[in-house]
């Protein structure tokens, strides 16, 4: 099932790493603009020298309680990174989005997915994702950010969130959205209590038999600070754990803080899945 990232052409039936470039202030000391471009992409030259195949760039925090970004703010971050991570790095560009503007602008520049938490819900998203003409992830999300862990609640959360993906892929294919250029994502940590991430991980080879390559993202999340009782820092045995079981249960892409060890576990699985029992 090859799939093709701005002429990157890429084998769905494997599984591929992401590594996570954040662009948000927060994630940046002082230094200013151009220092931050050429943090990211150092960033993103280290984490393709691991392994990567993917580097997700982001300029909106989607940390529970964290400010808005304005239109323009997002452009100034995400912009200049795309740009300088297409003309310095050879991969596969993804871009954290939910702003036409964004998905339109960083296309132009050489990006290769829109990563869309929203699953292109925003006013004209999916329009400028249709003109993009790139692959998309479509992620679930449960709310807004702001407030989407304040007692999240489902009927069913597995089939709540299938039935929710697949609406969004009817709409994205009526608009024009070819389904091979179609991701989903369960949105691990989007508007779920531990309980519901549990399930949605449990099952998600469920989510696999809707036909489309599956992207998860739980590196260092707080599910995984539930469970282990670890700080964000002191989680990567855990996301280790949860990357081997997506990649067990059929996940395409692992969005990840931790490239080379990621890479090495998934190569485990690989390894094993090759000798065709
Ligand atoms: C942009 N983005 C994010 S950001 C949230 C995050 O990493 N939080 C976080 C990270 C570390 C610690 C605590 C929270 N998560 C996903 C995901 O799961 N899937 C897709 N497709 N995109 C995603």
């Amino acid at each position: 099932m090859q799939m093709t990232f701005a002429g990157r052409e890429l084998d769905m039936g494997r599984c591929h790493v992401m590594g996570i470039v954040n662009v948000t202030p927060d994630s940046f000391s002082d230094g200013g603009r151009y220092n931050s471009v050429e943090l990211a992409v150092q960033r993103a030259r280290e984490m393709v020298a691991d392994g990567a195949a993917f580097v997700d760039v982001g300029g909106e925090s989607t940390r529970p309680g964290a400010a808005p970004v304005s239109e323009q703010e997002e452009l100034d971050r995400v912009c200049p990174v795309v740009e300088a991570i297409a003309r310095d790095v050879d991969t596969v560009i993804s871009v954290d989005t939910s702003t036409p503007s964004v998905i339109r602008e960083t296309a132009r520049l050489g990006a290769g997915l829109v990563n869309d938490v929203r699953a292109l819900e925003r006013e004209g998203a999916v329009d400028a994702a249709v003109e993009a003409g790139l692959p998309v992830c479509l992620m679930h999300m449960k709310g807004a950010p702001g407030t989407m862990q304040q007692n999240p609640e489902y009927r069913h959360v597995v089939r709540d969130v299938a039935t929710y993906l697949m609406d969004r892929v009817r709409v994205c294919e009526a608009a024009g959205i070819p389904a091979e250029n179609i991701l989903l994502d369960p949105g691990f940590g989007f508007g779920k209590t531990l309980e519901h991430n549990l399930q949605l991980l449990a099952t998600l080879e469920q989510l696999r038999v809707l036909g489309y390559p599956l992207l998860v993202g739980m590196s260092r999340k707080t599910m995984l600070g539930q469970i282990t009782g670890r700080e964000v820092s002191e989680r990567l045995p855990a996301s280790l754990a949860v990357a081997t079981i997506s990649v067990l249960k059929g996940a395409s892409v692992i969005r990840v803080h931790d490239v080379r060890e990621t890479v090495d576990a998934v190569r485990v699985v690989e390894a094993m899945q090759a000798q065709g029992y």
